[in-house]
């Protein structure tokens, strides 16, 4: 198909270039050539007069494109030709000079193939013109050298190769699994449905958030089924010029009838199905076509076409409720984030394709990775080998996987940026500040890590890791969330009287919160309304802009509301840190000497009351035994005898 088109527009091109030589070469005399040239002759003949036998006899071939052509034929033979302007004065002139020199004229015709000749010269350029733009619009459309697939599918047909996936690449979503498992059994056993009388699914939607494996799922399907697998993206459809969506669908669809039993997977299907009518800035004519297209494809399945579509979507809630009907994507899947067990099985899967040391406790990553989803999963491992790599390692070892969850977690660090030490100071006790905020009021959540070594955009950083799985959140969670995220401002104001702007995001943060318990939650005086119409990605928790629906009397209440939360957990934070504040200085203090604590050394800290040294003496021994690669049973031992020896010794700060 490549090579087609190639010969096609190589063909069009010489085509072209062969007409403008030909046009420019015999036909084209342009107007000045005309303009010197008949002088020339005037005086030519002028000169004759002498000698009026000179020229035996002219011919003028009157010509109204080019002008006249003018011969004049010699004594010795030879002959004179130019162009003259087809003016009737220049003729009249050019009669009465020659007659007057009794030189004979003859006059001809043009002849046939001039007058065609004419006719192509006088349309040419604009041929031209209209070639030239044809062959812009098909480069456009077909971005990347496919000059000539105009509103051709651009599904590609996924073959039964040697990487062929099948279930056992899907790890940690069973359930999911065994509603697959029907349409696998359909697919390979069509006739047996088809003679029971069974209407066969015409499509599944995969509803999940970003990452959570739906392709892969889809093409698992296909490979324990066995079938030829087409994918394409919704946005794919969705194309500059209109006609082009609606095309590529019933390509897509006629391709695949013929390759029956087989899948259709599109992803990303929110991009052409979302409610028609309701498109972002008027007219979205183009994704109704293509829209409408797919369900006329759909319900054009005859009885014994063995085509199933997939989809796939993070946003369910704006599709067009038409596709959900019966007999179209009828099926829907919900493929979530995966739970602890999930996670484990997951890891599992990617790790074996890492070399890494034996004693890596899986458990304890997936433990550790609450609300990571299989490609964040994925990512982690990937990372890993990385850092590993990086570090000229043969293997990769656990320590090498928790690097990458705090990269993954906080941003890459920035070990380079040299800041000023009262900037280092203010950003331990912000942190600080969170840190406490969080353990005291023994919200949901762990502290991960604390540093103040810049990562990404932050000077310092915070993480906190949920302590289990999180299914919901009560109005005591999000008090204390707003709580913690005020810890840094409020550790800054009771340290140094001052506010920087490092508490920007915390407080952006906090005040989404605080609305969002006002007008969603119904978490306020204001009772359990909803205010505004939230349209609001389900996964992805982003607002779509909003619309209010409650008067100005109430907006002010709301915003009342909204300060009234903040600014009590505020003051709450700030409690918090002054009735704890010898804790509060003490690990401001050692995070400002070791940088970084992490989980475990920040509970030495606050309850054990572990010193700088203590905690250095802690880090090294980790160090020792990470880069060891040594077994974990030893690395654990080490641990938690660094940890049991500071119980035994608690040092006030
Ligand atoms: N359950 C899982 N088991 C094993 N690997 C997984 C799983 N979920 C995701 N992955 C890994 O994550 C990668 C990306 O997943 P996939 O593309 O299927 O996600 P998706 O749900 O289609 O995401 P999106 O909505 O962004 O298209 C997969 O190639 C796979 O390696
Ligand atoms: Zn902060």
């Amino acid at each position: 198909m490549g090579k087609e088109s190639w010969v096609k527009a190589a063909l069009v091109w010489a085509a072209i270039i062969v007409l403008f030589v030909l046009f420019f070469k015999f036909l084209y005399k342009p107007h000045e050539d005309v303009q010197k040239t008949y002088p020339q002759f005037q005086s030519y003949v002028e000169k004759q007069a002498g000698d009026p036998q000179s020229i035996v006899n002219v011919s003028i071939r009157s010509d109204n494109l080019r002008g006249d052509e003018i011969t004049a034929k010699l004594k010795d033979n030879t002959s004179v030709t130019t162009y003259g302007p087809a003016d009737d004065g220049v003729r009249a002139q050019l009669r009465k000079d020659l007659e007057s020199k009794k030189i004979p004229i003859n006059y001809e015709k043009p002849d046939e193939g001039s007058a065609w000749m004419n006719f192509i010269s006088m349309w040419l350029p604009l041929i031209i013109i209209v070639v030239f733009m044809l062959l812009f619009l098909r480069n456009m459309q077909g971005a990347g050298g496919k000059a000539m697939s105009f509103g051709k599918s651009r599904a590609k047909l996924q073959s039964d190769g040697a990487n062929k996936v099948t279930f056992k690449d899907v790890a940690g979503i069973e359930e999911v699994k065994q509603e697959c498992t029907e349409i696998v059994a359909f697919l390979k056993d069509h006739k047996k449905f088809q003679e029971i009388g069974a209407r066969i699914p015409k499509g599944v939607l995969m509803m999940g958030a970003p990452g959570t494996g739906k392709t892969l799922l889809a093409r698992a399907i296909a490979g324990e089924a066995g079938v030829p697998f087409f994918t394409i993206s919704g946005s794919d459809f969705v194309e500059m010029f209109v006609g082009v969506g609606a095309s590529r669908v019933r390509d897509l669809f006629e391709n695949a009838k013929k390759n029956s039993p087989c899948i259709i997977f599109i992803d990303e299907i929110d991009a052409v199905g979302r409610h028609r009518g309701a498109g972002v800035g008027g007219g979205h004519d183009e994704r109704e076509q293509t829209l409408n297209q797919l369900l006329v494809e759909m319900d054009g399945f005859e009885a014994n076409d063995a085509v199933i579509v997939i989809a796939a979507t993070n946003r369910p809630d704006v599709l067009d409720p038409a596709l959900l009907r019966p007999g179209r994507f009828d099926r829907r899947v919900m493929v979530g984030l995966p739970d602890v067990r999930g996670r484990k099985e997951i890891l599992a899967v990617h790790m074996k394709k890492i070399r890494h040391t034996e004693d890596i406790n899986v458990e304890r990553i997936a433990l550790g990775t609450p609300g990571f989803s299989g490609a964040d999963l994925e990512n982690l491992c990937n990372e890993a080998a990385l850092m590993a790599a990086r570090n000229g390692m043969k293997r990769v070892t656990e320590k090498d996987f928790e690097s990458a969850k705090d990269k993954i977690l906080m941003g890459p660090e920035r070990r380079s940026a040299v800041l000023p030490k009262e900037t280092i100071k203010v950003t331990a006790y912000h942190e600080a500040g969170h840190a406490l905020v969080s353990h005291f009021l023994k919200s949901r959540e762990n502290v991960h890590k604390i540093t103040v070594i810049p990562r990404g955009q932050a000077l310092g950083v915070t993480a906190y890791l949920p302590k289990e799985d999180v299914y919901g959140y009560s109005k005591e969670d999000l008090l204390t969330k707003i709580a913690f995220a005020m810890g840094g401002r409020a550790a800054e104001e009771i340290k140094f009287s001052q506010f920087t702007t490092g508490a920007s995001n915390d407080i952006q943060q906090a005040t989404e919160l605080a609305r969002r318990m006002v007008c969603q939650f119904g978490m306020s005086r204001l009772g359990p309304i909803n205010f505004g119409q939230k349209n609001e990605n389900p996964f992805l928790g982003r607002d779509w802009g909003e619309s209010r629906n409650y008067s100005e009397t109430l907006a002010h209440e709301i915003d009342m509301e909204v300060s009234k939360i903040i600014n009590t957990q505020y003051e709450l934070a700030k409690q918090v840190l002054v009735d704890h504040m010898d804790v509060f200085e003490r690990v401001s203090n050692i995070l400002l000497d070791v940088e970084t604590l992490d989980s475990e050394e920040f509970l030495a800290v606050v309850n054990n009351g572990a010193t700088s040294e203590q905690i250095k003496e802690i880090q090294a021994k980790k160090t020792l035994s990470g880069s060891e690669g040594g077994d974990n049973a030893n690395k654990q031992e080490a641990q938690s005898n660094a940890i049991n020896s500071l119980n035994t010794t608690p040092t006030p700060a």
